[in-house]
């Protein structure tokens, strides 16, 4: 990771409005480049919304957000974005395999078959779905489908990838390994990664965070420098210290 690199995200007086209420409210943060950087906060806080606003697709956004070096939502981020929502995203008429094929032509249809089979083998693998690359997505698991999901994001080896609450519904184990693909995603390529989750134990599993409430940021910091800050033993107990305080405060 090169620490002097510009972030990959950059936020200034980020607002967004959906119907008449003020959804986010003048967020200022950064994303650094190469890490995993959790966005949590409680459900209804805004999550999906400021991962929409990266990616452009949430109207009615002002103030600045940059992203790799370009107003979010440009077409010059559309290969180096993958973006994973919150509900499968693939075909479930269609194989894991056969999913995978089309997006890889969607992506690069000038690409050689052997450069397409290379990136979906390496994809199957990353999200350890090899032995399922035949199975129609419509009898997979839920955790399988959203890991399928997750494998179409990572054809195109973005740059950044925003994953909206990945980890929803799963057991523990596969929660754990989804983790450690994260943190290899960063470590060996260099990925940045902002992973949304209302699961406050999974903040333990960031290089840092950003705390969302109620369209506002309550913290941005390592889990660390969070539990020394106020005091707590879990990031869990740090966010309600935060909760209590911004009460007191207003
Ligand atoms: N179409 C809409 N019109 C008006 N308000 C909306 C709309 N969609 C969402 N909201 C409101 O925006 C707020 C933030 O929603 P958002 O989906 O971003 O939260 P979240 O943190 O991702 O929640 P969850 O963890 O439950 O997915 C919520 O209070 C929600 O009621």
């Amino acid at each position: 990771m090169n620490s002097h690199a510009s972030p990959a995200v950059r936020a200034a007086a980020l607002t967004v409005v959906r119907g008449s209420r003020t959804v986010l409210d003048s967020l200022d943060f950064t994303v650094p480049r190469g890490q995993v950087t959790g966005l949590l906060g409680p459900s209804g806080s805004g999550k999906s919304t400021l991962i929409r606003a990266l990616v452009g697709a949430q109207a009615k956004v002002s103030g600045a957000l940059d992203v790799l070096g370009h107003p979010a939502g440009d077409p010059a981020l559309r290969d180096r974005v993958g973006y994973v929502t919150q509900s499968p995203s693939v075909y479930r008429d269609l194989t894991v395999s056969q999913n995978l094929e089309y997006f890889a032509t969607v992506i690069d249809a000038r690409a050689s078959r052997a450069t397409r089979r290379a990136a979906i083998t390496k994809a199957l693998t990353d999200v350890d779905l090899t032995d399922h690359a035949d199975d129609l997505v419509s009898r997979l698991s839920g955790g399988q489908s959203s890991r399928a999901s997750l494998a179409v994001a990572l054809l195109g080896n973005p740059e950044l990838l925003v994953l909206d609450e990945p980890t929803v519904g799963l057991d523990p184990v596969l929660r754990r390994d989804l983790w450690k693909l994260f943190h290899r995603l960063a470590d060996e390529r260099g990925t940045t990664l902002l992973v949304s989750s209302h699961v406050m134990d999974e903040a333990e599993r960031c290089d840092r965070l950003l705390l969302l409430r109620e369209g506002r940021l309550l913290a941005d910091d390592t889990p660390d420098a969070l539990r020394a800050e106020t005091q707590t033993k879990t990031v869990e107990e740090a966010f309600l210290h935060l909760v209590d305080k911004a009460a007191t405060a207003s």
